[in-house]
């Protein structure tokens, strides 16, 4: 599972998703747009066109899934009833893992029910490198004794460890930075695919860039 607000998808979310996918060896990885963001201010685009994007991103992609499982729920987008969800649909032998990026996992403390997501899944790490901030000692205590050395120690088991790992590629993309370019009508080219810019300009998200030509993008 790879939950996020995807506000737009964008190439740091993707080309971590594949590098993870292969670095695991992963059957499916899951990217699962968050219909309610649980810990931030609601997203200024729609659930069902932040979803459009995210399909647009994963075409062609083996084995990444656009899944809308966050759309058909009510109430905040918790982890814990995705996972369970998920839980439910592999069984109790998969191996399932939560990805998230470093930023994320510093506020894990601050989550619903956050012991409960070792119940159901691994969590993995990924750096950002435009996130290094500290781990705060309310997160080192909740994920104190579960930490694997490594993806093979992690997948021998079905859920409960946490490993961090460092993909090859380190992208410093953001979609924060993304909004402002799209805002100040900078280009956002090479950020993310060009599907998904296309699609930005044609329903004319994030506003200005609507009468721009995709060439000056
Ligand atoms: N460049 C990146 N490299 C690795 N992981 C990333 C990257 N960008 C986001 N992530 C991770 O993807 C998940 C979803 O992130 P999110 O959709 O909030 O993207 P974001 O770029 O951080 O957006 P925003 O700037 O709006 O906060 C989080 O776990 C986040 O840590
Ligand atoms: O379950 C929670 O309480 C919770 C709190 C904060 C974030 N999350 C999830 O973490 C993922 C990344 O969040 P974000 O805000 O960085 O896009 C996304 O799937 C969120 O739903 C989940």
């Amino acid at each position: 599972m790879f939950g996020g607000t995807f506000d737009p998808v964008h190439h740091g979310h993707l080309r971590s998703a594949v590098e993870l996918s292969e670095a695991l060896g992963l059957d499916r990885l899951h990217m699962i747009p968050a219909h309610v963001p649980p810990h931030r201010e609601a997203p200024g685009v729609s659930s069902d066109q932040r979803l459009s994007m995210l399909r647009l991103g994963v075409e062609g992609a083996p084995g990444l899934v656009a899944d809308d499982r966050e759309l058909r729920r009510e109430g905040p987008s918790y982890s814990v009833d995705t996972l369970a969800s998920l839980r439910e649909e592999y069984g109790p032998r998969a191996r399932l893992i939560m990805m998230l990026g470093h930023d994320a996992f510093l506020s894990l403390h601050r989550w619903y029910q956050p012991q409960r997501l070792f119940e159901l899944a691994h969590l993995v790490v990924v750096d950002r490198p435009d996130h290094e901030d500290e781990l705060p000692q309310a997160v080192r205590a909740l994920v104190e004794g579960r930490e694997a050395r490594s993806g093979d120690e992690l997948m021998q088991s079905p859920r409960g460890g946490w490993l961090r790992l460092a993909l090859p590629s380190r992208l410093a993309i953001s979609a924060t930075h993304i909004r402002q370019c799209l805002l100040e009508e900078r280009s956002v080219r090479y950020l993310l695919p060009l599907s998904v810019i296309e699609h930005i300009q044609m329903q004319g998200l994030y506003s200005g860039l609507r009468h721009c030509a995709v060439q000056r993008r």
